[in-house]
């Protein structure tokens, strides 16, 4: 039979020998991530390390969040607007917002909300209720509906009335449209040249259809602009 003694000796030399094994481990692999790093405590090095990898990937850093709001009468292209910027598949049939409608867009470090608040007479006493999360304001306008022009007009200068600096885009829509009005008379129909003062006001032909998608009056034009105004600081 071993003597106790003998065996209590062995484990304890294994033991020192387990202890000292990892400690050099330990200090091998810690020398081996610091590479040529100056000298720094554990604590210094972990926060350059994430400081490198933030700064090597932006997109992982917060995103700025913006708001586009997107009005106009009823049946003037809001909702269609709003698919084809972000989707650009074909939708056949789109039904008019009874309430809201919104929808994200991530783009270049920008979180884009549009928002879309329904044209019919009852939902357009709510409009002036979202203008001061608003970061720019999208007018759609039907520019084959002569005979509600001047509605249009009257609704958006009420709007901006109380929002001096807020900017503008108003989208002259339906342009695929034979009957179309051209964006030069809609800018006088509309009385623009009231409008501009302080704010950046832009006037764009569009078609929300998907059969435009790759011509001059494409929607995604629109995206591209309010990626523009948006990234500024
Ligand atoms: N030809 C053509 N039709 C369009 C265009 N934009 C929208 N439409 C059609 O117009 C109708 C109304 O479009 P919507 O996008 O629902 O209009 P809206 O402004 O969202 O209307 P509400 O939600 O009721 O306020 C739909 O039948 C669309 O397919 C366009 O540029 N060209
Ligand atoms: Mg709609």
């Amino acid at each position: 039979m071993a003597p106790t003694g003998a065996l209590r000796n062995l484990t304890l030399a294994l033991e020192a020998a387990v202890v000292v094994l990892g400690s050099l481990l330990f200090i091998a692999w810690k020398l081996y991530f610091r590479g040529s790093e100056p000298a720094g405590t554990w604590d210094d090095w972990w926060e350059r390390e994430l400081r490198e990898l933030q700064e090597r990937d932006p997109a992982g850093s917060a995103a700025v969040w913006k708001q586009v709001l997107v009005l106009g009468l009823d049946g003037a292209g809001k909702s269609s607007v709003l698919h084809y910027i972000c989707s650009q598949k074909a939708r056949t049939r789109i039904p008019p917002t009874l309430g809201f409608n919104s929808a994200q867009l991530h783009v270049e470090g920008l979180e884009m909300d549009l928002l879309e608040v329904g044209g019919s007479h009852n939902l357009r006493a709510y409009w002036p209720l979202y203008l001061s999360d608003a970061h720019v304001l999208v007018f759609v306008v039907d520019s084959v509906d002569r005979s509600r022009l001047l509605t249009a007009r009257q609704e958006l200068h009420a709007l901006l009335a109380e929002e001096p600096r807020l900017p503008l885009v108003v989208l002259a829509n339906k342009q695929d449209k034979s009957d179309a009005l051209s964006t030069e008379e809609l800018r006088e129909e509309l009385a623009l040249h009231l409008l501009s003062g302080q704010r950046e006001l832009f006037l764009l032909p569009t078609s929300a259809t998907w059969a435009s998608l790759s011509t001059a009056t494409s929607v995604l034009h629109v995206k591209s602009l309010l990626v523009t105004l948006l990234s500024q600081p």
